[in-house]
């Protein structure tokens, strides 16, 4: 039985494993292009974000309908069963969609079918976190609020994703405070490939209550002790940072470092079809690689259910955190 644990950092359009892209796209009249699933394969060999995002936004084009959706959440949710998810706090970017003519009422419907049925199915709660792309003009981040105001039942939080680098958190000022005034949380990657500044731009401009990634943190003392003393989540991908280059091998990885400077941080698949690993192998790579120990994982478990969004239902956390505590590592 694998460490139960929460997922907080998973784009729902990075779970789309190459079987289900060419299955959803032969459905939907869509050509890929690429000869087939291996060929696919062979192009995940990443110069960095840009050239990730590139090919992940290339193949949400198979995607179209509620159904689409539907089966993709459903996918993400049987395989994070089996790694010992018990919470995900899931992101999807709605402007990825909709710039292609299918529309946000499509994307969410689709996903909240298959979240609806998570607990039962797959003992799996769940939470959807909205992300504006950062490369995009601000304009559009708040006309995709404004597009969201029907389905902000289901919707727990708002993220910023997407290209980092030249793209300021202070430019999406505007669109959070309108969301925060809409009753939404807030979260936004930063320091992924961006400096320490955006990190402080993320916690000051937008008011932030959690960063996405914050690798880049460890350059910057000040910001550390700060990070630390206010207890600021860090939701760090291993995996993501190893292939997207922002570390040269996961032995190089700054986790232990991070953890030994009191971080809250937690480990996440950020997009786990293209980047060699679930959750659950997430941790096991951390395991054999950075030589994290049983009470360091342990650890690891336990501060991401700390950084989840459960305080809106502590019992359940608790039952988690429980979980976690009577877990036997063999
Ligand atoms: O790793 C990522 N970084 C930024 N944006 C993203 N969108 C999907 N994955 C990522
Ligand atoms: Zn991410």
């Amino acid at each position: 039985m694998p460490l139960p644990k929460a997922e907080l950092h998973v784009h729902i359009e990075g779970t789309l494993e190459p079987e289900l892209a060419f299955a959803l796209a032969s459905r939907n009249g869509v050509r890929l292009p690429y000869a087939g699933t291996e060929e696919l394969r062979r192009a995940y060999d990443f110069s960095d974000l840009q050239s990730f995002l590139d090919l992940y936004y290339g193949l949400t084009n198979a995607l179209h309908t509620v159904d689409d959706f539907a089966e993709l959440a459903e996918a993400y949710l049987a395989r994070a069963a089996e790694q010992g998810v018990r919470h995900a706090e899931i992101f999807f970017d709605p402007q990825a969609h909709t710039a292609r003519g299918v529309s946000l009422g499509t994307v969410v419907e689709g996903l909240a079918r298959a979240l609806d049925h998570s607990e039962e199915r797959h003992g799996i709660s769940t939470r959807l976190i909205m992300c504006f792309l950062r490369d995009l003009p601000a304009a559009s981040a708040l006309a995709t609020l404004e597009d969201a105001k029907p389905y902000l039942h289901r919707i727990s939080a708002v993220g910023l994703d997407s290209a980092e680098a030249g793209h300021p958190p202070s430019d999406f000022r505007e669109v959070y405070a309108a969301a925060e005034a809409l009753g939404l949380r807030k979260v936004a990657h930063a320091g992924e490939e961006g400096p320490p500044a955006y990190i402080r731009e993320a916690l000051d401009v937008l008011g932030v209550e959690r960063i996405d990634h914050g690798l880049r943190a460890m350059e910057d003392p000040e910001l550390v002790a700060r990070l630390v003393r206010d207890r600021v989540p860090l939701t760090v991908c291993p995996l993501s940072n190893v292939r997207l280059r922002a570390v040269d091998t996961l032995a190089d990885h700054p986790l232990p470092a991070m953890m030994e400077a009191g971080l809250l941080v937690t480990v996440n698949s950020d997009d786990p079809a293209y980047f060699g690993g679930y959750v659950g192998d997430t941790f096991d790579a951390v395991r054999d690689t950075l030589g994290l120990g049983p009470e360091r994982l342990r650890e690891l478990a336990r501060n991401s259910f700390e950084a989840s969004f459960l305080d809106d239902d502590e019992e359940r956390r608790a039952r988690y955190l429980a979980e976690v505590e009577a877990y036997a590592f063999d």
